[in-house]
C-alpha cells in the first residue's frame, strides 16, 4: 500500500508552490512510485491559532456593512449563476477546468448513469475513507451488472486518483483492491475525513485551476455526519470553490451573500419538484426571491423562525438575493428515474 502521512502536528503549511514534499505533488510522485510524502496538518498551527481579536470583530462589522451596501444596491452584489441540470441530466461536465468528484462513506444512491458520466468527465478522482469501500462496490456492481446482461464490455471505469482518510473505515479487502492507489492519511480527529479531503485536494485544485466538487454522499444514516457535510460546505468558501452534494434525491450547494440565478431543468419545474432556502449557521436578514412558487421580499431567515422548504418552481430562473450564507437544497433524479422507467413500460 502507497501510503502518504497527513501528519497530525507541525509548524509547516501546505504550499501549492509544488516544491518536493508538498502536497501538490501526492498523485505525480505517487505514480513514480515515492512511498511517503509528508504533509502538516490541516488547519493552522495552534501557535497561530487565534481568537476573535478586536481587529476580526472590525473586519467582520465592516464586511457586514458591505453586504447591506450590495443589499441596498449601493455597491453592486456579487453575482452568481448555477446550472445545475450539468449534474442532473445535461453534460455532466463542470467548469472549464474539469471537477473533482469525491466519494464518502455511504451508499451511493445517485443513479448510475449519472455516476459514470461525472466520473468519467472529472479531472480529479477522490474516495474518502470508508467511500472506497462503496466505490469499490459500484466498481464491482458495474462490471457484474455488464457480464449478466450479457452487453459489450465498455471502457472500464477511470481509476481513483487518490484514498483519504484517518482509515478507520476502509476495509482490508478495499486496500487491496486499491492497492495501486496513493493512499494520503490523514489522522487529525478534530476535522472529519472530508473536510481533511477538501484541503488534501485544494492545491491540485488550485494548480489546475479546479473550482468545482462533486461530491456522492447520502443524507440517510448520521444526521451528525450530514451536518458535518454541510458544514464543509461552508469551509470550503475560504478556498472559493464550489462543493455540490449529491445524493440519490437531491443536489445541494451554499449560496454566499449575493444575487445568485439557478437555471433549474425544466422537467422539474413542470414537475414541481421540491426545493429549500436553509439559513444554517447564521440568520440571513435580507432574502429576496423571484421564479419560487412561495418567494421571498427582504426576509429573514433563522432557525426559531422562519426557513424555506416545500417551496418549489414558478421559472426555469429562479434568483436569489442574500444577505448571508444560505443551503440551497433541490430535489433530482429519483423522479428522472420514475420517468424512465415510466417510458419504458
Ligand atoms: C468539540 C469536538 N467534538 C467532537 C470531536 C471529535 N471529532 C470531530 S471530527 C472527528 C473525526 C471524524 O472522522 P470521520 O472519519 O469524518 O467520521 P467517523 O466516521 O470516523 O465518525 C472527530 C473524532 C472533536 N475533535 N472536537
Ligand atoms: O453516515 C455517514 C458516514 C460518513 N459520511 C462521510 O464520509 C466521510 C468518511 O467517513 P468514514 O466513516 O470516516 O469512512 C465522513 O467524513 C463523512 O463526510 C457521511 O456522509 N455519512
Amino acid at each position: 500500500m502507497i501510503l502518504v502521512k497527513l501528519y497530525g502536528t507541525g509548524g509547516c503549511t501546505m504550499t501549492a508552490a509544488g516544491a518536493p514534499g508538498s502536497a501538490l505533488n501526492w498523485m505525480r510522485r505517487s505514480r513514480h512510485g515515492f512511498g511517503l510524502i509528508r504533509i502538516t496538518r490541516v488547519g493552522r498551527p495552534a501557535h497561530q491559532r487565534t481568537t476573535h481579536s478586536a481587529t476580526h470583530r472590525f473586519l467582520c462589522t465592516k464586511t457586514t456593512i458591505g453586504f447591506r451596501q450590495q443589499m441596498d444596491h449601493t455597491i453592486p452584489p456579487k453575482e452568481y449563476k448555477w446550472t445545475p441540470g450539468n449534474l442532473i441530466n445535461e453534460n455532466f461536465k463542470l467548469g472549464d477546468h474539469g471537477h473533482v468528484c469525491v466519494v464518502l462513506n455511504r451508499q451511493i444512491q445517485v443513479p448510475a448513469h449519472v455516476v459514470k458520466l461525472l466520473w468519467k468527465n472529472a479531472a480529479v478522482r477522490c474516495a474518502v475513507d470508508g467511500g472506497s469501500n462503496h466505490w469499490r462496490d459500484f466498481v464491482v456492481a458495474q462490471a457484474m451488472s455488464k457480464k449478466a446482461n450479457g452487453s459489450a464490455p465498455t471502457t472500464p471505469l477511470e481509476p481513483l486518483d487518490v484514498i483519504t482518510g484517518d482509515f478507520d473505515s476502509i476495509t482490508e479487502e478495499t486496500v487491496d483492491f486499491f492497492k495501486t492507489t496513493p493512499k494520503v492519511h490523514t489522522p487529525d480527529q478534530d476535522a472529519t475525513d472530508f473536510t481533511k479531503a477538501m484541503a488534501v485536494l485544494q492545491p491540485v485544485m488550485t494548480q489546475r485551476k479546479i473550482q468545482d466538487v462533486v461530491v456522492f454522499h447520502d443524507t440517510s444514516g448520521r444526521l451528525d455526519q450530514v451536518m458535518a457535510n454541510l458544514n464543509t460546505l461552508y469551509k470550503s468558501q475560504k478556498d472559493n470553490c464550489n462543493v455540490f452534494l449529491l445524493s440519490g434525491d437531491s443536489v445541494t450547494w451554499l449560496l454566499r451573500p449575493g444575487k445568485h440565478t439557478i437555471q433549474v431543468p425544466v422537467d422539474l419545474v413542470t414537475s414541481q419538484r421540491w426545493c429549500s432556502l436553509m439559513p444554517v449557521g447564521s440568520s440571513a436578514h435580507n432574502v429576496t426571491t423571484t421564479g419560487l412558487k412561495w418567494n421571498l421580499y427582504h426576509a429573514q431567515l433563522e432557525f426559531g423562525g422562519m426557513v424555506s422548504t416545500s417551496n418549489t418552481y414558478a421559472t426555469e430562473f429562479v434568483q436569489v438575493e442574500t444577505d448571508a450564507n444560505l443551503i440551497w437544497s433541490m430535489g433530482a433524479y429519483e423522479f428522472e428515474d420514475k420517468v424512465r422507467q415510466a417510458a419504458k413500460t
